[in-house]
């Protein structure tokens, strides 16, 4: 499972995104600058694009981006879609992307939100494999820009382009279902509440939090949406003060991490999916900032320290290890 939203602190913007599964792609922190081609089988090639900056494995010098930001502030994830995502055939009359060039085929050459939507229309995300033995993954993705969100669903029926007012996305069920299973939490309140139980009967608030006591705690998808939405929409935003709102983002997407041992492959009964990563990306700055399942101190990498004329892919692999502060 994984989760992602994007975050608006007055003027400031945000992306996060948590990666939960139970094996690594030996992915790294990856900036594509603008003169690095991005080829595509199908559509036209980017010679020169925006920068990009993101989560990836890198096979023949190639970025198979899980997630990324461009250097306009646009930022897009794919996030697991199993038994739903339905990728096709190259059809004629189609913009024919595969699944794993959805990601630079977009932010290459698209500044916002608005000019993705126009982009999409009449694509057809196909089942090409990046090689023999990486199959085509079953995902969906969230895109976001400073003001708005959409996710990007391929279907037995077609390619689904929805807007996204919460600007938060998981995985099964599909993307409607979970917007509309948050219709089911509007009770929900940060707020000491008033008994509503009824007048003839003594209720007390004997706990602090008792508007949240309903609040879905599962590892699950849709535990996860509404959990992630709900703790959005209600954190403390500092608003001016970056490096308060960098930390308030990370509480947010850890409130949602996957702890090892509570998540059981299925496929693989000894093995248990965790949070591997955490990443916030400031889509105004367009830094990147982590943490790892082993360590908790946040990470930044800027892509504006690279030199983004340049033709080559700049990696810098994860820092897992722990970094206590010893204080005597
Ligand atoms: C599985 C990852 C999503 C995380 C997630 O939702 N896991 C839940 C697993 S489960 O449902 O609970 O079983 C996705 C996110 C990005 C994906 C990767 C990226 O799309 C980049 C390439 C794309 C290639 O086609 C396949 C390998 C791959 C390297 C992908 C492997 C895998 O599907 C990733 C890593």
């Amino acid at each position: 499972m994984c989760t992602a939203m994007s975050f608006t602190v007055a003027n400031h913007h945000y992306f996060g995104r948590n990666l939960d599964l139970e094996i690594s792609y030996g992915q790294q922190v990856v900036i594509t600058p603008r003169n690095k081609p991005f080829n595509f089988h199908e559509v036209d090639d980017l010679n020169q694009h925006y920068a990009l900056i993101g989560v990836a494995a890198v096979m023949n010098d190639y970025p198979l981006y899980f997630d990324a930001a461009n250097e306009h502030g646009l930022a897009m994830g794919g996030l697991n879609y199993p038994d739903n995502a339905f990728y096709a055939d190259s059809k004629a009359g189609y913009k024919n992307v595969a699944s794993f060039e959805l990601i630079p085929w977009v932010l290459g050459q698209c500044a916002t939100v608005d000019e993705a939507k126009k982009l999409l229309t009449n694509v057809n995300v196909t089942n090409r494999q990046f090689s023999p033995n990486l199959p085509a993954s079953p995902l969906h993705w969230l895109i976001a820009d400073q003001t708005s969100a959409i996710v990007v669903e391929s279907d037995r029926d077609g390619v689904h382009v929805y807007d996204d007012p919460v600007g938060v996305l998981t995985n099964n069920p599909s993307f409607p279902k979970q917007l509309f299973n948050l219709n089911n939490y509007r009770t929900l309140s940060a707020n000491t509440l008033a008994n509503t139980f009824s007048d003839q009967v003594n209720l007390t608030d004997y706990s602090r939090g008792l508007g949240t006591r309903n609040l879905p705690g599962g590892m699950d998808a849709e535990s996860r949406f509404v959990r992630a939405t709900f703790n959005k929409y209600n954190a403390n935003w500092p608003e001016h003060d970056e490096i308060a709102n960098i930390t308030q983002l990370f509480h947010v997407m850890h409130s949602v991490e996957q702890q090892s041992g509570l998540d059981q492959v299925a496929t693989n009964p000894a093995k248990f999916e965790y949070t591997i990563y955490t990443v916030g990306y400031d889509l105004d700055k367009g830094s990147l900032y982590y943490t790892t399942y082993t360590n908790n101190q946040i990470n930044c990498v800027d892509m504006n320290k690279v030199d983004l004329a340049s033709q080559q892919l700049t990696s810098y692999p994860f820092i897992n290890q722990q970094a206590i502060n010893h204080v005597n």
